[in-house]
């Protein structure tokens, strides 16, 4: 605090008077008044010069409070003005929850901060469910969202309305760092001409010349070649699953694939692993509550600009090449395919077509294409390892289908009804992304008797479905026959979303599909998985749930069959 120049104690002025002198009573009031008003502003007296005087003292004492004012004047305005805030917003929570599915009880400006863990919010939603049925309100933030569980509640919800239920909801988490340009996090016309393109551009990449599946087996080739070189000693297949799976999608949007130490697909997919741990943690889910109050506080969501950049920084680097040798007859790949339509819009002003919007999808591209499949390989190998009965089916499949001499194909897959079941059993029981990415509703709509009003939040709880118990036998285990018939035919079942529904369903599902099942397939067919532990001991818990299921980090040995 500035001290009033009355006050430096640098003063070189004699006093005038000494204030210190009188009878002993007198003296003791006056030091115990100057100690007084010095503890109002804030100051020990100790600090002061032995040669101040009293009048000089109240002078600036008066100064540093700054004119009339006094502190329990501001501090009794300070609560009165809380205490309006804190009724004002209670009444208008109480207005917006009558309408609104139940729910628990919100506070003021923190919402139900208090009923979730901020470490699992899948688990915490589901067990509000238990609670308050499979429609219910919950204030994740200061604003009310509804959450939807169980298929039944989904389906009329993301597929019955689909239009209504369509857009995409705010994902602070995503959005304050990546702006507004994107694919994934837009909505209207723009997302639509940005989704029919991407969609299109991927269908032609992956029917054209080489086709997706070609490139997917020689990623699962490269891999198969890094695990050989690990002898069979104990690694950590994390990197591993995120180079090659990268790799795929890098091939489609910047044509080429990456060498496994290549700096740049090092940061691709070390800066999404990083982004990916902290959206799945407490500091992302906190960050999506209350965006404006984090952006002000310390913690590893101050790291995700960095690693955003990261990639915005190879992506720049490709385009300028890309743009310098674009030939408009002959496109390579996703930015060619691009660059062609912003040059083809660029008379129109509304287009959605133009440089950040570029960057921005692939961003969306590189992030849901790498670490969603490459976690739920990750996972997948520790629950096979859990379940080694289970491995043991599933090669003995490839071996009398495929045999040991060719390289899996999606064709076989028919003819694996098995392994077609073990891999949707995997996929539903690690739920990769357990809580989807948020909706909105786009208009005032009724649902199961509510009247929601437009721009409501809407998540939802993919986790829900897939532990729905009117659709899965023992939902809590993982056991292949949720997706087998009495005949081991593979059974359809209609509670299997990981993808998400209706009109925003992921738009890499297709390529997703393909990549899980050729990558588990070629590596069962090479290699046995063995734990560094006794499989009793895995534990197959999530480290951390927010966006993401995140496995628990482990290592196993990879040994050639
Ligand atoms: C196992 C792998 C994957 C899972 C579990 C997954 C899951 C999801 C989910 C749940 C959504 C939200 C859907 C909704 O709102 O209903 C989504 C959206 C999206 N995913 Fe995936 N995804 C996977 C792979 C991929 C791949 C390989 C790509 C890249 C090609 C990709 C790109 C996207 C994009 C761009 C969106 C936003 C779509 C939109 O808003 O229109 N995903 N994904």
């Amino acid at each position: 605090m500035e001290l009033c120049p009355s006050y430096s104690s640098q003063s070189s002025e004699k006093p005038t008077h000494n204030t210190w002198t009188g009878a002993p009573d007198q003296q003791w009031k006056r030091r115990a008044n100057v100690r007084w008003s010095l503890h109002t502003v804030g100051i020990s007296d100790n600090k002061l010069p032995s040669n101040i005087c009293c009048r000089k003292l109240r002078a600036c004492v008066r100064g540093i409070r700054g004119g009339n004012m006094d502190w329990y004047g501001t501090l009794v305005l300070t609560i009165i003005f809380c205490v309006l805030c804190i009724i004002m917003s209670s009444l208008k929570i109480l207005k917006e929850k009558a309408s609104l599915p139940p729910g628990p009880m919100p506070l003021p400006f923190i919402g139900n901060l208090l009923q979730i863990n901020t470490k699992d919010i899948g688990a915490s939603l589901m067990k509000l469910k238990d609670e308050y049925g499979l429609v219910y309100t919950l204030y994740l933030g200061p604003k009310p969202g509804i959450v939807l569980c169980g298929y039944d509640a989904v389906k009329e919800a993301l597929i019955d309305q689909s239009e209504v239920f369509g857009d995409r909801g705010d994902y602070p988490v995503f959005l304050n760092f990546i702006g507004e340009h994107d694919l994934a996090f837009t909505n209207g016309e723009r997302w639509k001409s940005l989704r029919r393109f991407a969609l299109l551009t991927l269908r032609n990449f992956g029917m054209g010349k080489r086709s997706l599946e070609e490139r997917i087996q020689e990623e699962a080739q490269f891999l198969m070649e890094e695990f050989k070189m690990t002898k069979g000693t104990p690694v950590n297949p994390t990197k591993y699953f995120a180079r090659t799976v990268s790799n795929v999608i890098c091939s489609i949007v910047f044509g080429n694939r990456f060498n496994y130490e290549d700096k740049r697909l090092l940061a691709i997919t070390e800066s999404i692993y990083n982004n990916f741990i902290v959206m799945s943690g407490t500091w992302g889910t906190l960050y999506n509550m209350y965006p404006k109050l984090m952006e002000h506080l310390p913690g590893p969501h101050k790291r995700m600009q960095k690693y955003f950049d990261m990639i915005y920084d190879i992506s720049a680097e490709s385009i300028k090449y890309h743009k310098d040798t674009l030939d408009p007859e002959n496109p390579r790949d996703y930015i060619d395919c691009f660059l062609i339509k912003i040059k083809e819009e660029t008379d129109n002003l509304d287009t959605a077509f133009y440089a950040k919007s570029l960057s921005r999808t692939i961003q969306n591209l590189l992030f849901g294409g790498t670490e969603t499949v490459s976690t739920n390989l990750r996972y997948g190998f520790l629950v096979l390892m859990k379940y080694p009965e289970v491995a043991e089916k599933m090669q003995e499949e490839i071996d009398r289908v495929i045999g040991k001499n060719r390289l899996p194909s999606v064709s076989d897959r028919s003819d694996m009804p098995y392994t077609d079941a073990a891999i949707h059993e995997l996929i539903r029981f690690c739920d990769v992304l357990p809580v989807s990415l948020p909706r909105c509703t786009s208009r005032d709509t009724f649902y199961r008797g509510y009247s929601i009003p437009k721009g409501t939040h809407v998540t939802p709880l993919l986790a829900s479905v897939h532990r729905d118990p009117k659709h899965y036998t023992q939902p809590e285990e993982f056991n292949p026959n949720h997706f087998l018939d009495d005949k081991g035919n593979f059974r359809k079942n209609d509670a299997h979303m990981p993808f998400g529904a209706g009109k925003r369903i992921c738009l890499g599902e297709s390529l997703a599909r393909m990549e899980l099942f050729l990558y588990f397939t070629s590596l069962l067919q090479n290699f046995n998985f063995k734990p560094v532990i006794p499989k009793e001991e895995i534990d197959l818990k999530p480290t951390g749930s927010g966006l993401g299921n995140v496995p628990p980090n482990y290592k196993c040995c990879i040994i050639p069959r």
